[in-house]
């Protein structure tokens, strides 16, 4: 038998009847690793014992045989689970769990086992496997008949399906924003297609990330049956509500990813009851360069910290950090959001954040309890914060409610209200402090349920029962030495001595006869002990009885819970984004219709933060100008003196602005802007086997084809990657059709002097330079002053950068002296090139055929006949012409 072919029935009667079973349920899950449960151990076998062994470092075992065939095995304890799937989640596996659930006792052959769920890392619902702060997220594509392709992406625990559409050139970049776990494709993807999604996982793993690529089969993806699915979640009868019936592909790949999700948690998605339509066009285009530039979730490094998002989020709560994620990285075009935000910010910043915040803090993260609520996975201690975030939820409605300006502060107050009765269910039902997990008993309240009371009740007082039994039977019986007893064999039973047997009443049966006594049951010691014997039995099976009812009643409330969740977490954002502008010294932007962008005392919040932390001085701020009249500044001056610090804080602050935050600054006019692009650094793909140059070049070509006048661009020492001229050449054709052509805020910095000269024929461009100073001394040091300064740099200090970097003095004095050679020379052949010139606007015309056909004739080689031929093809070609 092969690894992924499921065994003929031949092959499975030689097995023992558990490996039978094992087989059967493998084969169901040929690609997954199989966490086959017996007794205290996830057991796995064959070649999946040999992987998890090598994975995990756990120890392969040989035990029998079965159809001849030692049966290898290893395992994992069921307690410790979770650290193992954690494990080679990691390593981008899937896990099948498949759990026992028929009845031990009664069982003929081996014990009934299911799978119950598949964990994989674009579904991941359990508490210890998911980051607070991120989204595990599933995505489906597929592609279109013409060049498009359809994508649909969620998260499990948050519930909203994503529809998008893009061109298949797009993918790359809408893969990369959505950052998803797990990406689903068709079994008949073209080959291209298909080398496209190993390429995309490969370059996740190159940037630090973990894509799972996961084939499905064709039939997944069918359009008719995806938009019967999305109008089922929805419980809706069209999609027109979503503006989302039009997406054919899309329907196509939402169809693979609900199905996909429903079979990894082994039920239906109840929970996931809204829908979103993503249009390239609503958002700000942040391409992967400019988060990645940015820094905006993650360092250069591949750090988490120091970014943008880790100063930014100061949230109480992880849904509160997943929402201001979505916010940074998915800023709107249309700035009404923005605006609602920062209206709140306004009204919070009046003394109501801090409160807040102080109701915020140890919330539960009610999002993801939610969920798996619906997908009946929450933990009992899981539902007891719950139901306490409830009570901070209504308390903060309170707080918030006669305050709330604005309709974003009212929409969150009047849905902070809990559903009616979930809280004080929850408070009824469960312990204050109860077991980790149902399966340990101690978790539903006492008084919450008749049964189960009575069941402690008899746990916890048999023995006081037995002594009142005992008295009122003496009592009863006139035997004064008559006794209750117990023992393993028989049971409860009344002893009574000889000579005491003929006084028991009619209701004593007799049970046994010793030599001296005689014992008794009677009926109601028969009902004890079978209560009894059985209490705990049955205590904990009513236990997991009532909480599996708990569950059925709180499936109700899943749809208001997320709707809570949903506002709890924008609440903690908005708290966050007003402390941060208090804290920080923040302002707000103020957005205006004109074309601008301009920035007074901006700061670059990151930078700024680590000098306030290493003491390493104060910030400069600086000003940007930037509008219709002025599009472009063209930015020189020393290395380290500041020009991409000063690059990326207008970015910076541009995006913090569109998301609606106050921004480091001074003050802040922004106008309509649709993208940032970013071209910075040198980062060599070595992934996809890029050089330096052709990295470099692609960005600049993507970039010259997608910036518009709306778009700002940051271009750092673009050309650097080649040869002077090639390097400058190019460099100046980049800056002129940034200027000319796309009419994007552009800012340019360059090492290049001769791009100083660009401003003088280029009305829309204007040299600026950082400041730096020499300070003299024998070598010549330099004192960088990070300001910004109109007109180009004098010189560029590359030699005393050097020389502070520690290079040895032989070697700066060399290239001192080098240098100063050059740049004789260089003033002496200085050439009148016009970089910035336009090329001759078309190449030389092609000639007439007529022309030609004149040209090839020589008159004194022709006959008279001769030539009254070439007459004639010449009128003809004339003619056709
Ligand atoms: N406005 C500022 N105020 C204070 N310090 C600054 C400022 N701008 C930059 N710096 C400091 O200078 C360092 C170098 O800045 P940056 O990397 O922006 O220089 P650069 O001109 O782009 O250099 P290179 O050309 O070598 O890339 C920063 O790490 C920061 O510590």
């Amino acid at each position: 038998m092969t690894k992924h072919q499921a065994p003929s029935r031949q092959e499975l009667e030689a097995h023992t009847p558990m490996m039978q079973q094992y087989l059967g349920l493998k084969a169901g899950h040929p690609d997954t690793l199989l966490f086959y449960r017996m007794g205290d151990f996830y057991e796995l076998f064959f070649d999946d014992a040999e992987k998890a062994a090598r994975l995990l470092d756990i120890t392969l075992t040989q035990r029998g045989q079965s159809a001849g065939r030692p049966v290898v095995m290893a395992g994992v304890p069921f307690h410790s689970v979770d650290t193992y799937l954690a494990r080679l989640i990691k390593l981008g596996e899937s896990v099948a769990i498949c759990e026992q659930v028929g009845d031990v006792a009664t069982a003929k052959g081996p014990v009934e086992r299911k799978v119950v769920r598949v964990v994989t890392p674009g579904t991941l619902t359990d508490s210890e496997l998911l980051s607070d702060k991120a989204e595990a997220v599933l995505m489906a594509v597929h592609p279109g008949a013409r060049t498009g392709c359809g994508l649909a992406w969620m998260s499990v625990t948050q519930g909203i399906v994503f529809l998008a559409q893009c061109a298949s050139d797009e993918l790359t970049d809408w893969v990369a924003r959505v950052a998803p776990g797990e990406l689903l494709y068709s079994a008949d993807a073209t080959p291209a297609f298909e080398k496209s999604v190993q390429a995309l996982a490969g370059q996740s793993a190159a940037s630090g990330g973990r894509l799972v690529a996961v084939l499905r089969p064709a039939w997944a993806f069918d359009a008719a049956l995806g938009q019967r699915k999305l109008l089922d979640q929805l419980q809706a009868a069209s999609l027109a509500a979503w503006d989302a019936q039009d997406l054919p592909d899309a329907h196509a790949a939402a169809a693979a990813l609900l199905s996909y999700a429903e079979h990894t948690q082994g039920r239906a998605l109840t929970h996931v009851a809204s829908l979103q339509v993503a249009r390239s066009g609503d958002r700000i285009d942040l391409p992967l360069n400019t988060r990645r530039n940015l820094e905006l979730t993650q360092t250069l490094r591949g750090e988490t910290s120091p970014t943008l998002f880790s100063l930014l989020d100061v949230c109480c709560t992880g849904m509160g950090s997943r929402a201001l994620r979505t916010w940074l990285l998915e800023p709107r075009r249309d700035r009404s959001e923005a605006r609602a935000r920062l209206a709140a910010i306004d009204t919070l910043r009046r003394d109501l954040w801090q409160s807040l915040r102080q109701s915020l803090k140890g919330a539960s993260d009610v999002e993801r309890i939610t969920a798996r609520t619906a997908l009946r996975q929450v933990k009992p201690r899981e539902l007891v914060g719950l139901g306490q975030t409830l009570e901070r939820a209504r308390q903060l409605a309170t707080q918030l409610g006669p305050q709330a300006e604005g309709s974003l502060l009212q929409g969150i107050a009047s849905q902070l209200t809990p559903p009616p009765g979930c809280a004080e269910l929850l408070r009824a039902a469960l312990l204050p402090e109860p077991a980790a997990l149902v399966r340990d008993g101690g978790v539903i309240a006492d008084g919450f349920d008749a049964e189960l009371d009575e069941l402690r009740g008899i746990q916890n007082h048999s023995d006081a029962f037995l002594i009142e039994l005992e008295q009122r039977e003496r009592a009863r019986t006139g035997i004064a030495n008559l006794r209750v007893q117990f023992n393993k064999v028989h049971g409860f039973y009344i002893e009574v001595t000889q000579g005491q047997a003929s006084k028991v009443p009619d209701d004593y049966r007799r049970r046994q006869t010793l030599k001296n006594a005689e014992r008794f049951i009677t009926p109601e010691l028969k009902a004890f002990e079978d209560k009894a014997l059985s209490a705990q039995d049955r205590a904990l099976a009513r236990e997991k009885w009532l909480y599996e009812q708990l569950l059925d009643e709180l499936q109700a409330h899943v749809a208001p819970l997320t709707q809570l969740a949903r506002a709890m977490a924008a609440l903690d954002a908005l708290c966050a984004l007003t402390e941060r502008a208090l804290t920080l010294g923040w302002n707000a932007p103020q957005f205006v219709p004109e074309p601008c962008i301009d920035i007074r005392g901006g700061r670059h919040p990151v930078v700024e933060a680590r000098l306030n932390e290493t003491s390493g001085g104060s910030f400069i701020a600086n000003d940007t100008v930037l509008g219709p009249k002025q599009r472009m500044q063209v930015i020189t001056g020393p290395n380290m003196g500041g020009k991409s610090t000063y690059m990326r804080q207008v970015a910076v602050i541009v995006l913090l602005a569109s998301m609606g935050s106050h921004v480091p600054a001074a003050s802040c006019r922004l106008g309509p802007i649709d993208a940032i692009h970013t071209r910075i650094g040198a980062a060599d793909d070595l992934a996809n086997a890029q050089s330096t140059f052709m990295v470099e070049m692609t960005e600049a070509a993507q970039i010259l084809n997608a910036a518009t006048p709306e778009s700002l661009v940051l271009m750092d020492e673009i050309g650097r990657g080649t040869s002077t001229f090639d390097g400058l050449a190019l460099a100046g054709g980049i800056a002129t059709h940034l200027h000319d052509k796309s009419r994007a805020f552009t800012l340019f910095a360059t090492h290049y002097f001769e791009l100083t000269e660009f401003p003088a024929s280029h009305h829309a461009a204007l040299n600026v330079h950082v400041s730096a100073v020499e300070a003299g001394g024998k070598a010549g040091g330099i004192v960088f002053l990070h300001q910004i300064e109109p007109g180009p740099a004098s010189r560029s200090y590359g030699i005393q950068v050097a020389r502070l970097a520690g290079v040895p003095a032989g070697v700066v004095q060399h290239a001192r002296h080098a240098l100063a050679a050059l740049e004789a020379q260089c003033e002496e052949s200085r050439s009148q090139v016009d970089l910035f010139a336009p090329p001759p606007a078309t190449l030389e015309p092609e000639a007439h055929p007529l022309q030609t056909a004149i040209a090839q004739i020589d008159p004194d080689t022709l006959s008279p006949r001769e030539a009254l031929e070439q007459l004639y093809t010449l009128k003809k070609l004339a003619a056709s012409s």
